[in-house]
C-alpha cells in the first residue's frame, strides 16, 4: 500500500477525464498516460452500428491498453515513480459488460482476465460523475463527429454502470482511495480554486504515501 500511487481519473464519456488528467500532471509534474481515440479505426462504425462493432472495439480497447500498460505503466511503477493515467483498466469491463452479449461476452471476460490480473491497478481514483445533461453538453462542445448521434439511452446507461462500478471497487478493494467529483458543481476547468482543490488533496496523498515507503 505504501509506495507512490497510481493515480487513474475515470468517469463516463465526456466526464472531463483527459481534460483533469491533463492539467494534474501538469501542476503536480508527473507523466500521463493518455487514451488513443483519434487512430482506433473502430470506434465511427461502433457508433454507427454498436451490435455489430462492439466485439473489434472493446478488444481494440483492450489490447492497446495492455500495451499502453506493459510498455511504460509498468515501468513507472517499478521505478516508484507516480504516475497519472486518464483510464483505469477496469474501463473495459465496464463498457465490455453493456456491449456484448452471449458468447461473445464470455470470450471477452476470459481474454480481460488473461491480460489483466498480474498488471498493476491504480491505488488512487479521481471518479467524475455527472448528469446526462452535462455529459450530452461536453460531447456536444467536443464535436467528435461520430458522437454526435450518440443514443442517449446508453450514455444514462453508462452512468450507472459506472456509479456501480466504483461501488464495487469500494467494497473489493477497500485500500484503493476513491476522490468522487460531482462534474455538475466542480469546474476544475473555470474555477481555480476547486482545481487547487483537487490538487492538494492528491499532493498529499502522495506525499503520505512517499514518506511511508
Ligand atoms: N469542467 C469542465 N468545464 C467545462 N468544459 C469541460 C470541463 N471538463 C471538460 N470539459 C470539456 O468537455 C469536453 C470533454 O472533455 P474530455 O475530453 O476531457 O472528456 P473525457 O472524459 O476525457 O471524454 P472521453 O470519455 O470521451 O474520453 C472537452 O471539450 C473539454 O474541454
Ligand atoms: N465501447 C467502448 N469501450 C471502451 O472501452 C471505451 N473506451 C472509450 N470509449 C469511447 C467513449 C468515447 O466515445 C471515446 C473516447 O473515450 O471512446 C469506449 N467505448
Amino acid at each position: 500500500m505504501n509506495q507512490p500511487p497510481f493515480i487513474a481519473v475515470e468517469g463516463p464519456i465526456g466526464a472531463g477525464k483527459t481534460t483533469l488528467s491533463t492539467m494534474l500532471s501538469q501542476e503536480l509534474g508527473l507523466p500521463i498516460l493518455k487514451e488513443i481515440v483519434e487512430e482506433n479505426p473502430f470506434l465511427g462504425k461502433f457508433y454507427e452500428n454498436i451490435d455489430e462493432w462492439s466485439f473489434q472495439l472493446e478488444m481494440f480497447f483492450l489490447c492497446n491498453r495492455y500495451k499502453q500498460l506493459e510498455d511504460t505503466g509498468i515501468q513507472y511503477i517499478a521505478n516508484n515513480q507516480p504516475v497519472i493515467s486518464d483510464y483505469h483498466i477496469y474501463k473495459n469491463m465496464i463498457f465490455a459488460q453493456r456491449t456484448l452479449k452471449g458468447v461473445k461476452r464470455e470470450k471477452y471476460r476470459q481474454i480481460y482476465h488473461l491480460l489483466t490480473d498480474d498488471l498493476p491497478k491504480p491505488d488512487v481514483i479521481v471518479y467524475i460523475r455527472a448528469s446526462l445533461d452535462t455529459l450530452l453538453r461536453r460531447i456536444a462542445k467536443r464535436q467528435r463527429s461520430f458522437e454526435q448521434g450518440m443514443d442517449t439511452a446508453y450514455l444514462e446507461q453508462l452512468i450507472l454502470d459506472y456509479d456501480e462500478a466504483m461501488a464495487a471497487i469500494a467494497e473489493r478493494e477497500p485500500d484503493t482511495t476513491i476522490i468522487t467529483i460531482d462534474g455538475d458543481t466542480i469546474d476544475f476547468v473555470e474555477n481555480r480554486e476547486q482545481f487547487d482543490e483537487i490538487a492538494t488533496r492528491l499532493k498529499e496523498l502522495i506525499h503520505e504515501r512517499i514518506q511511508h515507503t
